[in-house]
C-alpha cells in the first residue's frame, strides 16, 4: 500500500456521499427534531476461496477509523495531525469487499464489480448468493446494507485487484484461514472491524463451517 501522510482535518459543506439534513415531527404534540445523514445503500460480499480454503477480506485506510483512534483531547477540529504521534496504520481496517450503490445496476451486478476491481476475482452474477439486508447506523441514516456470498478458486483470479486508482483506492487483499478468523473475532480490544463483518463472520462461521472442516 502506497504511504499515507500530509493528513489535515477540514470542514465540509457539499458531499457527493454524505448529505446532513434534519427531519422534524411530532410526537405526543411535542415538536422532535432528528438529525440526519443521507448516505448511499451498500453491498458486501463474503468470499470463500476454495482453493485455500481461505477468507478474501480487503485491509485499506479509513480516515474515519483513523480520526477516531486519536484520544478525544488530541483531535483536531481543523488542521494538520501529527502522524509521527498518531502513525496512519491506526485506521487500516479489515472488510469484506463491498462498495457502494451508485450506479444504474442490479446489486449482484454491483458485487461483481466490486469482487473485480477491488479482490482481483471474476465471478458470475450467477454465483452471488444474496444472504440478508438490513439497515446501518438506524440512528443517523438508516441506509440498506446487502449482504451476498460467492466462492472463488485461484483459476478465477485475474489481477491483484486493489481498487480502481482513478477513485484513489488503494487496497490490499488480505485471506484468513477459518483459525485466524476465529482468533480476530474472539479478542477483547477494539477491532478495528465493522459491526458488518463481524456479522458476516459470524454468518459464515455458523451455516458453511461444514466445507472447511
Ligand atoms: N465518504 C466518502 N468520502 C469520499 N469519497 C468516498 C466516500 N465513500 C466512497 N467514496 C468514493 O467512492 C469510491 C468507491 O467506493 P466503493 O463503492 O468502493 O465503496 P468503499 O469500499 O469505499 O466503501 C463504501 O461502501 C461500503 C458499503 O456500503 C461502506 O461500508 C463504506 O463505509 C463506504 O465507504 C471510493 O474509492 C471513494 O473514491
Amino acid at each position: 500500500m502506497k504511504p499515507i501522510s500530509d493528513v489535515r482535518v477540514v470542514k465540509t459543506s457539499e458531499s457527493a456521499f454524505i448529505k446532513p439534513f434534519s427531519i422534524l415531527f411530532k410526537r405526543g404534540g411535542h415538536e422532535i427534531k432528528w438529525d440526519l445523514i443521507d448516505s448511499h445503500n451498500g453491498v458486501y460480499v463474503i468470499i470463500y476461496n476454495r482453493t485455500r480454503n481461505t477468507l478474501v477480506c480487503v485491509k485499506q485506510f479509513r480516515p474515519g477509523v483513523y480520526y477516531k483512534s486519536i484520544p478525544e483531547n488530541d483531535r483536531p477540529k481543523e488542521g494538520l495531525i501529527d502522524i509521527d504521534k498518531y502513525p496512519p496504520s491506526l485506521g487500516l481496517t479489515v472488510e469484506f469487499c463491498a462498495g457502494i450503490v451508485d450506479k444504474n445496476k442490479s446489486l449482484e451486478e454491483i458485487a461483481v464489480d466490486e469482487i473485480r476491481e477491488e479482490c482481483g476475482y471474476e465471478v458470475k452474477v450467477s454465483d452471488i448468493q444474496k444472504i440478508i439486508s438490513c439497515r446501518s447506523s438506524v440512528g443517523s441514516s438508516g441506509s440498506v446494507m446487502t449482504f451476498f456470498y460467492t466462492e472463488v478458486t485461484d483459476q478465477m483470479k485475474i489481477s491483484e485487484g486493489g481498487g480502481l486508482e482513478h477513485e484513489g483506492e488503494d487496497i490490499e487483499v488480505v485471506e484468513y484461514t477459518i483459525p485466524q478468523i476465529r482468533d480476530i473475532i474472539t479478542q477483547s480490544e477494539v477491532l478495528n472491524v465493522s459491526a458488518s463483518f463481524l456479522f458476516g463472520m459470524m454468518w459464515f462461521l455458523t451455516n458453511k463451517i461444514v466445507l472447511c472442516t
